[in-house]
Formats: C-alpha cells, sequence, structure tokens
C-alpha cells in the first residue's frame, strides 16, 4: 500500500466528497481510483477489501477503511480537528449529525425523476432553512471563539459545514441571505490556506453530479 491515501469510489461527489473535504482540510494527499464498470466493483469483493460490500472505501495508513462516518472521524482525529474535550466533541458530533441528516436527504437528488425531484428539493430548502441552518447560525453567534462552531480552533464540524453550505447555495442561491454568521463564516473559512486550495478550480473537489456519474452508479450496481 502506498503511503499517500487512496480514495476508491465513483468520479462524482456522493458519500465520498465529505471525506475528500476533511482530508484536504487536513493537508492529506490523497489519490483516487474512480469506479466505472461492474468487473471493477467485483474484483473489489472478490479482493475482500469492502467490509460490507459498500462504498466508498479508503486505503490509508495500512488499512482498508469502509463506513463514512468511521473514515471521517478517523482523518479528523488524526489530524487534530476533533476536540480532546468529551464535551466539546458531544456537539461537534451532535452538528455533524446534523449535516449529515440533511446531506442524506440531497444524497439521492441527481437519481429522482422529475417529480420527485421537486418534492425532495422543496424539503432539503424547508428543512435547512427552518431546522439545520439557524442552529449553525446560532452556534456561531454564541461562541465567541474566533468564529469556529466548537471552542476556538477548526474542527470537521465546521469543514463539514463550509461543504454543505456551499452544496446548498449551488441549489438555493438566496439561501443563506438570512444568516448572517453563516455567510461571514463561509467568507473566512473559504481563505483558510488548505481549503483556499481545495476551492480552486482543477483541485480534486468534484462538481454536482452529472448524468455520467448517475448513469455509471446505476450500471456498476444493477439499479
Ligand atoms: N453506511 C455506509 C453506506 C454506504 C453505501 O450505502 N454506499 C453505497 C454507495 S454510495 C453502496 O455501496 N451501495 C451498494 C450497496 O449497499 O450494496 C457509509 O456511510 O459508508
Amino acid at each position: 500500500m502506498s503511503s499517500k491515501a487512496k480514495l476508491v469510489y465513483f468520479n462524482g461527489r456522493g458519500r465520498m466528497e465529505s471525506i475528500r473535504w476533511v482530508l484536504a482540510a487536513a493537508g492529506i494527499e490523497f489519490e483516487e481510483e474512480f469506479l466505472k464498470t461492474k468487473d471493477e466493483y467485483q474484483k473489489l469483493l472478490k479482493d475482500g477489501v469492502l467490509l460490507y460490500e459498500q462504498l466508498p472505501m479508503v486505503e490509508m495508513d495500512g488499512m482498508h477503511l469502509v463506513q463514512t462516518r468511521a473514515i471521517i472521524n478517523y482523518v479528523a482525529d488524526k489530524a487534530g480537528l476533533q476536540p480532546r474535550d468529551a464535551r466539546q466533541r458531544a456537539h461537534v458530533d451532535m452538528y455533524v449529525e446534523g449535516m449529515r441528516d440533511l446531506g442524506e436527504l440531497m444524497l439521492p437528488l441527481a437519481f429522482l425523476k422529475p417529480e420527485e425531484f421537486e418534492q425532495r428539493l422543496k424539503q432539503v430548502e424547508d428543512k435547512a432553512s427552518k431546522r439545520y441552518l439557524p442552529v449553525y447560525e446560532k452556534a456561531l453567534g454564541d461562541g465567541g471563539g474566533g468564529g469556529f462552531l466548537v471552542g476556538t480552533s477548526l474542527t470537521v464540524a465546521d469543514v463539514l459545514l463550509l461543504e454543505l453550505l456551499l452544496a446548498l447555495e449551488e441549489r438555493f442561491p438566496k439561501l443563506l441571505s438570512g444568516f448572517p454568521h453563516l455567510q461571514d463564516f463561509k467568507g473566512r473559512l473559504s481563505q483558510e490556506p488548505n481549503i483556499k486550495r481545495f476551492l480552486q478550480p482543477g483541485s480534486q473537489r468534484k462538481a454536482m453530479p452529472d448524468q455520467v456519474y448517475v448513469d455509471t452508479v446505476r450500471s456498476v450496481y444493477n439499479i
């Protein structure tokens, strides 16, 4: 196994995108293997490297890591993006799990039929504006700790919040207008050197899913 992390997934966001964000914010270099065919997936199964026969999978530090949460937590722990204090860690987890709940609603968007798509989009907008963003707006406003969600330094919750805000803005360009702390947060965090690099064109950040991505996932999984 190479010393660089290797990500095995499709050439698109999906469940791997948050992992890419956390690795990039941590300054950990990675290479990617993009699945294109069912045979490539079958080979991974045969090689026994997918614990639950699922992706994403990350080869890192001599391990074949699966389960998105586990991978993100490992990278965040390794990179000092998790607070040591248990109470702060609980807050990071609560924020991240909320982001994940909203992210799970967005994940299938590209795969939905037009009527379901519109319905789901509305649901995401409502949930984002009424349930989730107010929580992060308040946390940033109450913080007084230099503009981070928890404590006085960058955590995985901040990284994943920026990912979420940018993804939401792609769908709903005016969504942040009623959330001044989130706007300020977005501006500041986007200037953090590792993140700034990841936001540049040509980085390993993936664009919104296109038809090629959708067709590839469908054909690999027979769905
Ligand atoms: N809990 C897992 C879910 C992984 C998952 O559902 N992966 C999809 C691709 S994004 C998959 O491999 N689906 C095929 C299957 O479940 O058999 C995680 O968070 O990593």
